[in-house]
């Protein structure tokens, strides 16, 4: 037994997050958004906000983001000054912030609003659970190794990386211009996985590679394995054959406890811990479907190579759902909230015939037509779309990818990726979302023998009739003596028609029976009596099918940091990055024109009002020019600055200055302090602070 970790049951966590609340005004003032209803608005998309900015802003140019993240330290390799390890990072101030400020609107948008259930359950998890879940006969990647160095390499990622780098070469020998990755001009310095030499495919050719890629994801290791063989794929690095793909388990294994007796892994997924707490949540909820658990916590996966930033690591943040469902009827009683939400689809038919063509569709439509299979999954992804918006994704670089036949898990009904456009991985998997069906509570159930099943009382009783079998128990002990337990328990798998089979053999004589492990026993008639009889239920027993969207955070958080970043048109060396409010890690900063003694108590001032009004504020009263100062917190993706100079003083005005339009308004500290909160926390935009604030062309302009 495993002693020492405790899963937090809901009410303690609750707890916690209620302790947190009443200590930050800022969560509370946050709460009371949450009272609209659904906001799917498309108010806060990347589009409306950077309508300003990409008029002026440069082409996008990932070096100078890389710069910009390492200086600013939102994250960096970890462990770096003993040499760093692959897939592993650490996150800094403005980092930590803005993951923090992620997940804290992912708990309002699903937690707080869906009314889920939240969990916080162990990382370290004994190994039986993950034997039972097919995790440590499944979870695992293909490898080839170079025949010549020995360099490891993830199969699929080596066929993907060459063909694209072919079919680039084969775009650059005809003259044509390679697809940019965000608007405007490609990134032409970004870092290419192989690099492509300008070699003109035969046209069938390249249409094989485009197939090819299209259904990457569908294809086995062996087949993997052929692909390379048939299309003479080698190592890049070294030009040498790799070997035949072989599996490899990415969970890290441990022990627990001192004997090393008791094997166990570092979870890859939060999700085994709902499933294990089912019944406890089941009950919490008054024994009653459909409801939702939640859990934001570290995983870990032993990635093969991972060498694409915060997109592959080797431990990372996940937030989790597991909404269970009666199988019978997965209609959602939200749905029409979001059925007119319009979703950019790529469905597996499309991806089948070898194409990429998406298709703009309501989720109502795409559920009415069996394209996604249920209102509830359909509800999910539409939720997981007006979330990623909310935080700042790009709508125009976001698609929900359906999984194909190979590539789903057998058990699934459906499975829907987010996707989300990036310069390292192009479209890339952010969130998935999946109808496992019931395989994870019935594989848990049978390892375990404790029933993961709902009963709920009928309004009518049911009367049926079934064949039964009645067992002559002293017989049956004489005949079978320790193996009468398995002789029953074979007869009593059989269905109705099994059973009814075995009666009709029985009435000729003895009858042969074969037991799951493949052992023959033979049954003589006066042991066991199969008559049918009536039976009438009351109560109704079902294992709840699961809905899982799964979100990897670090992910999601990348692509947002991509979607947000741009240079000032006067100065490409002025990087900006344009967080929304709702996720910036600081909202306003705080800038004294003056160190001198008597901008002390307004500073203070205006610091604990902001506070007070649950807005997270700086104070920037470094030495340095204005400018500098604003150019900084640009790059920090601080939305909004407020001034104080020698009129604040004197007769206490104060400016407001927008980060992205660099627009100033002016107004008494109290009129400021009131828009500035308005619109951190989401009331007005900046259009209608404009007409409260009158503009302000003073020495504070210049930038
Ligand atoms: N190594 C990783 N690094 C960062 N995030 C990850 C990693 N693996 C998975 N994720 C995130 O966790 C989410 C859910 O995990 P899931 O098991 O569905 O991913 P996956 O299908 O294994 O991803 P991939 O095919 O890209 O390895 C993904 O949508 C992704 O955002």
């Amino acid at each position: 037994m495993v002693v020492g970790s405790l899963a937090f049951v809901p009410p303690l966590r609750l707890q916690a997050a209620n302790l947190l609340a009443r200590a930050s005004p800022r969560v509370l003032a946050r709460r009371n958004l949450t009272s609209k209803p659904l906001d799917n608005s498309e108010s806060t998309t990347w589009t409306a906000r950077m309508s300003a900015v990409n008029k002026t802003a440069h082409a996008f140019d990932k070096t100078r983001l890389d710069a910009l993240l390492n200086r600013r330290f939102f994250y960096a390799p970890a462990f770096e000054i003993y040499g760093g390890v692959a897939g592993l990072y650490d996150y800094g101030p403005p980092g930590s912030s803005l993951q923090a400020n992620i997940l804290a609107e992912w708990r309002r948008h699903f937690i707080v609003e869906e009314s889920m259930l939240e969990l916080d359950t162990t990382i370290m998890t004994p190994s039986p659970v993950f034997e039972a879940s097919g995790h440590v006969a499944r979870f695992a990647d293909w490898m080839v190794k170079d025949t010549s160095n020995g360099e490891v390499l993830r199969a699929d990622h080596l066929v993907k990386n060459v063909l694209e780098a072919r079919l680039e070469g084969d775009r650059e020998a005809r003259g044509v211009a390679a697809q940019p990755v965000a608007p405007g001009p490609a990134d032409k310095k970004k870092k290419k996985q192989v690099k492509s030499t300008a070699v003109k495919l035969e046209d069938t050719v390249a249409a094989e590679y485009e197939s090819i890629l299209a259904q990457l994801d569908n294809y086995s290791g062996p087949e993997l394995g052929g692909l390379m063989r048939t299309h003479k794929i080698t190592n890049p690095g070294s030009g040498e054959p790799v070997g035949e793909p072989q599996q490899f388990n990415l969970m890290f294994a441990s022990s627990i406890g001192p004997t090393g007796q008791h094997p166990g892994f570092l979870r890859p997924e939060t999700a085994q811990g709902h499933f294990l707490n089912f019944s406890r949540l089941l009950e919490f909820n008054n024994g009653r479907v459909p409801f939702a658990s939640a859990q934001i916590g570290r995983t870990f996966r032993n990635e093969i190579s991972p060498r694409a930033g915060l997109l592959r690591v080797r431990e990372f943040t996940m937030a989790e759902i597991e909404h269970f469902v009666d199988p019978l009827d997965k209609t959602h009683p939200r749905f029409s909230e979001v059925a007119d939400v319009e979703l950019v689809l790529l469905d597996k038919y499309v991806q089948a015939a070898g194409q990429t063509t998406t298709r703009r569709m309501t989720v109502g439509a795409a559920v009415k037509e069996g394209v996604i299979a249920n209102e509830t999954l359909g509800y999910f992804v539409a939720r997981i779309y007006a979330f990623l918006l909310r935080i700042g994704i790009d709508g125009k670089r976001l698609r929900f990818r359906q999984h194909m036949a190979n590539e789903m898990a057998h058990y699934a009904t459906d499975c829907w990726d987010a996707e989300i456009q990036n310069s390292v991985g192009g479209w890339t998997e952010c969130v998935g979302c999946a109808d496992r069906a019931a395989y994870d509570l019935t594989v848990h159930a049978a390892k375990t023998g404790h029933a993961l099943i709902v009963r709920q009382a009928l309004k009518e009783p049911v009367v049926e009739e079934r064949a039964v079998a009645e067992w002559d128990k002293k017989a049956l002990g004489k005949t079978f003596k320790a193996d009468a337990g398995a002789v029953t328990s074979t007869v009593e798998a059989l269905d109705e028609a099994g059973l009814m089979r075995l009666k009709g053999e029985l009435a000729q004589g003895p009858a042969i029976i074969k037991s799951p492990d493949g052992k023959e026993f033979t049954l003589q008639p006066e042991v066991v009596t199969i008559e049918r009889k009536t039976f009438k239920t009351s109560v109704r027993e079902f294992t709840p099918n699961v809905i899982e969207p799964s979100f990897g955070v670090g992910r999601i958080l990348y692509c947002l940091l991509e979607h947000s970043f741009w240079s000032r048109e006067q100065d490409v060396e002025r990087g900006v990055l344009s967080l929304p409010a709702v996720v910036a890690p600081t909202k306003v900063l705080i800038v004294p024109l003056s160190a001198r003694a008597e901008f002390d108590p307004l500073v203070k001032e205006v610091s604990l009002r902001l506070r007070k009004a649950g807005v997270h504020a700086r104070v920037d009263d470094s030495n340095t020019s204005i400018g500098k100062r604003y150019a900084r917190n640009d790059e920090l993706g601080t939305p909004f600055g407020v001034t104080l100079d020698f009129a604040s003083v004197q007769n206490r005005t104060m400016t407001l200055r927008e980060r992205d339009t660099m627009d100033q308004r002016i107004g008494s500290i109290d009129d400021v302090i009131a828009t500035v909160t308005e619109l951190v926390l989401g009331g007005i935009d900046w259009a209608e602070a404009c007409q409260r604030l009158p503009a302000y062309d003073g020495v504070q302009a210049v930038d």
